[in-house]
């Protein structure tokens, strides 16, 4: 067993993990080990796994990337994984997750701390994470994470489609250090029509539509895709802000109540549709907000840590 006696369950607005610390870098987990713990059913249940370790420790590091990390003064690697074990390059709501983390595993070694934001490598390289403390709209521990820089394909570039569910709707492709299929299938604003009609969308209403099954994106993505499925709520030009609901289904999981880099995707793809910059996104596990500029995307939400779990050595 390369895992840990003690594990956590922690959730960014419900994209929930199992977390543990691995500051030695002797805990690397199996896929088969990811899969077992992240089962709902037979293990602790999570849409990933979330292993806090060091960049030096993370295997499937280049040595340039290590030394690119430490460079940056990122002392803290996340290193995440789907929940059928696949590696992924990033996870938007696992960065607050294990910045919480830090700062409690910190707190309780007596480690120094500064209130200087944290820098936390990643395979999608280092993010910038500020802690803002509780927030009435977002819930506790919010954290802001400055995502960095973002890619955008050619708008509705994509055909997306759901076995067994009837009609299709056209989705942009953009690329949050992981892959990113964003199609908008209704705007409640009515200010957008030109863009709705643009995405072609027949899919049944978001609130009805049936994510059990995986999209399928037409041209094929090689890497596989996460896919968002966006309604506009309201915008008001005045202020620059937008009201979003979106729904995902995540590449290696399924449909889960929230997804970060997915937020981020939908607020670069409602940028280039509308021009607002600044959106407010609900999401089944919560919300969030998303602000774009042409040289990063910055995500803001609450992260929690539920419980200190014990493994059986039999498990
Ligand atoms: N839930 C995550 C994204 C996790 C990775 C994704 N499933 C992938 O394979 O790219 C988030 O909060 O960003």
């Amino acid at each position: 067993m390369s895992i840990p006696d003690i594990v956590y369950k922690a959730h960014g607005t419900g994209n929930d993990f199992v977390v543990y610390a691995d500051p030695e870098g002797i805990y690397e987990p199996s896929t088969e080990e990811v899969v077992r713990l992240t089962d709902r059913h037979r293990g602790i249940g999570g849409d990933g796994l979330l292993r806090i370790t060091r960049p030096q420790f993370v295997s499937d590091l280049s040595e340039g990337d290590v030394r690119a990390a430490q460079a940056d003064d990122a002392s803290w690697f996340m290193d995440y994984r789907n929940a059928d074990g696949s590696l992924a390059q990033m996870c938007g709501n696992g960065t607050r997750v294990t910045a919480l983390f830090i700062r409690r595993m910190c707190m309780l070694t007596g480690e120094a701390q500064d209130d200087k934001p944290l820098r936390l490598a990643t395979r999608a390289g280092v993010k910038i994470l500020s802690s803002l403390g509780d927030d009435e709209l977002l819930g506790q521990d919010v954290f802001r994470v400055d995502m960095g820089k973002w890619a955008i394909g050619p708008v509705m570039g994509h055909t997306v489609s759901i076995p067994g569910v009837e009609g299709s709707a056209r989705g942009t492709y953009v690329n949050m250090g992981n892959p990113h299929v964003v199609c908008l299938i209704e705007d409640g604003s009515a200010s957008y029509t030109e863009a709705l009609e643009s995405s072609q969308a027949t899919l049944p209403a978001l609130t009805t539509l049936d994510l059990s099954r995986k999209p399928v994106v037409s041209p094929v993505l090689d890497e596989g895709q996460n896919v968002e499925f966006v309604r506009i709520e309201s915008v008001d030009p005045l202020t620059g802000q937008g009201r979003a609901f979106m729904r995902v289904h995540e590449r290696g999981v399924g449909e889960t109540l929230s997804c970060g880099t997915g937020l981020c995707a939908t607020g670069v793809t409602l940028r280039a549709l509308t021009g607002i910059s600044h959106w407010t996104i609900h999401v089944l596990g919560g919300v969030l907000d998303v602000d774009v500029d042409d040289e990063s995307v910055r995500l803001t939400g609450s992260a929690t840590i539920v419980a200190r779990i014990e493994l059986n050595p039999q498990h």
